[in-house]
């Protein structure tokens, strides 16, 4: 039976690659991966509420309080509304989920989204995809749908490569386009610094990039004859430890350097991250932005502190946290 008041409020994480290996170029234009991904504690929040009228609606704002919100202030007093960024249409990823669960209701109704979002735009965190997972979690519960994790992972998945892990959480491999999971342990938190920048890389772009480059390495095979990769056992063994030392040692991202390259100013900032105590950096899936993984909790606190006194914008978040979360109900 649809549900026809009320509402539902949903959270879902942002995250991070701890190792990101791209494998060969395939006709769909994706590329096959194998992905660590471990969901942090940056989180974005979708309320779905029920609607008379027909068709979807949707608000958004920088959760207050956020870097995002603090980023956004100040952008816009030099001009930029950073909120403009966000499709407020059909386009939107969560407009485009609910969408998807709404077609497998009976409501003929539609829903009104309230996007609070705290991840960074366009910044290699998956926040776009969270608002799908939320918005797939919350429409389900709005809409009486009840269509489990295995459907709602396969929506997810015609939505964006990132969905399903977003819907999932915690630390999982990721094979295929990034969508084939398979959760890992990971019983110990991670520290993290979150280093957000004030601009945004297009995905797409960055793939280009990699697949330019290999491309031009004189006798590489070429982006449609990479090898497909396996995630290292170095990876998934030290996040299993819970040993911070050896995950440093480990990180990686194929996207890294062409992040790096479409975007050079970052350079120097990953190297003051790394110089203000963090063990290890690296850029968070397309970039750019940057997380710095530090030894303990208070290492991560006096990092963030050391940058956020040098003027960047800096966020200690732990990792891993679960996945889509419906938080509250209310009138359903
Ligand atoms: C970079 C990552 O965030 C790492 O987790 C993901 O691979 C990208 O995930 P996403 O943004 O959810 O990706 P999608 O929205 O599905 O795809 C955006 C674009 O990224 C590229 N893409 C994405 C995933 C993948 N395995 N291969 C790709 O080449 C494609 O050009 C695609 O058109
Ligand atoms: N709900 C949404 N939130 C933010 N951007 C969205 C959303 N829906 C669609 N978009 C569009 O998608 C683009 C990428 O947004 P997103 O914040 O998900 O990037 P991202 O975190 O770099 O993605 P990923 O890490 O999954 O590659 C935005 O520039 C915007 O045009």
């Amino acid at each position: 039976m649809p549900t026809t008041s009320g509402s539902v409020t949903v959270s879902a994480p942002g995250k991070i690659n701890v190792c990101f290996l791209v494998g060969p170029l395939l006709p769909s234009g994706y590329h096959r991966v194998a992905s660590v991904y471990q969901a942090v504690s940056l989180l974005e929040h979708v309320t779905a509420t029920a609607t008379d009228e027909p068709g979807i609606g949707l608000t958004v704002e920088f959760t207050p309080g956020s870097v995002l919100a603090v980023q956004a202030r100040r952008q816009l007093d030099s001009g930029v509304d950073l909120l403009a960024a966000i499709p407020r249409d059909a386009t939107n990823l969560a407009a485009r989920a609910a969408a998807l669960v709404l077609a497998a209701s009976d409501w003929d109704g539609g829903v009104r989204l309230h996007l609070s979002k705290a991840v960074p735009v366009a910044g290699g965190m998956g926040g776009g995809s969270a608002d799908a997972a939320a918005a797939l979690v919350a429409c389900d519960a709005l809409l009486g749908t009840a269509l489990g994790t295995r459907a709602l992972a396969r929506l997810g998945e015609q939505l964006g490569a990132d969905v399903p892990f977003a819907l999932l959480g915690g630390v999982a491999v990721g094979l295929g386009t990034g969508t084939e999971l398979t959760s890992a342990l990971a019983p110990v938190p991670f520290h993290w610094v979150l280093l957000t920048a004030g601009f945004g890389i297009s995905t797409p772009r960055t793939y280009a990039a990699l697949d330019e480059h290999r491309q031009a390495v004189a006798g590489g095979p070429g982006p449609e004859h990479i090898p497909v990769p396996a995630p290292p056992a170095e990876v998934l063994h030290a996040l299993r430890a819970g040993d911070p030392h050896r995950l440093a040692a480990v990180l990686r991202n194929d996207l890294q350097e062409p992040a790096l390259t479409l975007a050079p100013r970052l350079r120097p900032v990953l190297a003051e991250g790394l110089a203000a105590g963090a063990l290890a950096g690296i850029v968070s899936g397309s970039g750019p932005t940057l997380a710095l993984l530090c030894a303990d909790e208070d290492d991560a606190d006096a990092v963030a502190t050391s940058l956020g006194h040098r003027g960047l914008d800096a966020v200690p978040v732990t990792g891993p946290v679960a996945g889509a979360q419906i938080l509250s109900r209310a009138g359903t």
